[in-house]
């Protein structure tokens, strides 16, 4: 029976993997073994069956033993581990959440509702490491991967309002934090009806100035405001986050000359969606009729939303997509710029098809092709 090894399962990542593959019934077939690199010798999770106490998951022997790598464990551990396993001769498959590895020339970057022909063509080449791409890359081409698809994108912009789990747990906990003590600044003001806007706009902003406000992961108030800066700065002026919009993107479509994909990313204070306001130069004139049938046909999770106040409220927001699979793309229509220049929005969570789902269905198509 194939082995496959789980790192970084109790993550927030692999938590929603491991809820995933309950749900789906995905720990059938194989021969699991679960590892940690704090906790060897621990309880497992459970998976409904039984299964051996947790393996030492820097024991690259044991590991080494393995047919298929699964890991959410974050690029420290793929940078440390993974080239001590192929220096040992290691030739198993190695599928990982992490950013590490996802550039690299032996690498394909999974999304498979987009690109499973690129993965099956990979498989059959001898390629071994299928890498999860970033969460907001995953959820454009999940919502617009129709454009692509159909050659119809000249240029695309991607305006991102990115939730405080992208950060990590940590973060989405000084949030609530965060929203607690606002909410308590004025707490005996907004029980009072006829106090004024302005003393309680005063008691939230003092709140948020405050020595005692957390702000150690965040760095500054993301609850009632908003931080235009997601991750490490680019020589180009980008964040590296921006940067991987258009990096990813042409990797995952192997795209024959790179398409220009560019944008602001910024946090917002939403717990696990990220949204995007998309703006695309089209390559020719298409009704938007046509472009939303395209869109909503794609695949099994987007779902076109009508451009009314109504619909968008109810089907288009963090709050509505959070904990699903779905991925809403509305407010589609034509921009004053011509009748070649598009805009959308969509949202999706980002722990889902943004991280664990494309490495679940990854480990699927890997186990179906060894005969698992
Ligand atoms: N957050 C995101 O949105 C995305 C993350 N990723 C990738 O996934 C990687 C993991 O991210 P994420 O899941 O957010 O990381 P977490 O910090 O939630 O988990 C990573 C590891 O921390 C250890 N850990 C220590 N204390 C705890 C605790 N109290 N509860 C659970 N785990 C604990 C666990 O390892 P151990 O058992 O070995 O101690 C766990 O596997 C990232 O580094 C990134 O590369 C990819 C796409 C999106
Ligand atoms: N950077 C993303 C989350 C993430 O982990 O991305 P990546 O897998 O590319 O490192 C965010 O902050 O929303």
């Amino acid at each position: 029976m194939l082995k496959v090894a789980f790192i970084g399962w109790r993550g927030m990542v692999g938590s929603v993997l491991m809820d995933r593959m309950r749900a789906e019934n995905g720990f059938e077939g194989f021969e699991p073994l679960f590892a940690s690199t704090s906790q060897a010798g621990q309880a497992g999770p459970d998976i409904g069956k039984p299964v051996s106490p947790l393996a030492d998951a820097h024991d690259t022997d044991l590991l080494a033993g393995m047919d298929i790598i699964v890991t959410c464990q974050g690029s420290g551990y793929t940078q440390k581990v993974y080239p001590e396993l192929r220096s040992k001769g290691w030739n198993g498959y190695w599928i990982d959440a992490a950013s590490a590895l996802r550039m690299a020339d032996d690498s394909i970057i999974v999304l498979d509702p987009v690109n499973r022909k690129i993965i099956d063509q990979a498989l059959a080449d001898g390629v071994k490491n299928f890498i999860g791409g970033n969460c907001t890359v995953s959820l454009m081409l999940m919502a617009a991967g129709a454009l692509f698809e159909n050659n119809l994108v000249e240029w695309m912009t991607s305006m991102t309002y990115q939730a405080a789990s992208g950060s990590g747990a940590k973060n989405m906990r000084e949030l609530v934090s965060q929203m607690k003590i606002i909410g308590q600044s004025a707490q005996d003001l907004m029980a009072d009806p006829a106090s004024a806007i302005l003393d309680i706009d005063r008691r939230v902003l003092d709140a948020m100035s405050g020595e005692d406000f957390p702000v150690e992961h965040f760095g500054v108030p993301l609850a009632g405001s908003l931080i235009p800066w997601i991750d490490s700065a680019m020589e180009s002026g980008q964040t590296k986050e921006e940067w991987k919009g258009f990096a990813e993107t042409n990797k995952i479509l192997q795209t024959d000359s790179p398409i220009p994909i560019d944008g602001i990313c910024v946090r917002i204070g939403a717990m696990r969606s990220h949204s995007q306001a998309i703006a695309v130069k089209l390559t020719r004139d298409v009704p938007v009729d046509e472009i939303a049938g395209m869109i909503g046909a794609a695949n099994d999770w987007v779902e076109t939303v009508p451009n009314t106040k109504q619909d968008t409220l109810a089907r288009l927001t963090p709050a509505a997509v959070s904990g699903t699979l779905s991925v809403p793309v509305g407010r589609i229509r034509k921009m004053n710029m011509g009748p070649e220049y598009l805009s959308f929005f969509t949202a999706g969570d980002q722990l889902l098809w943004g991280a664990a789902e494309p490495i679940r269905r990854m480990l699927n198509i890997a186990l179906e092709y060894l005969g698992g």
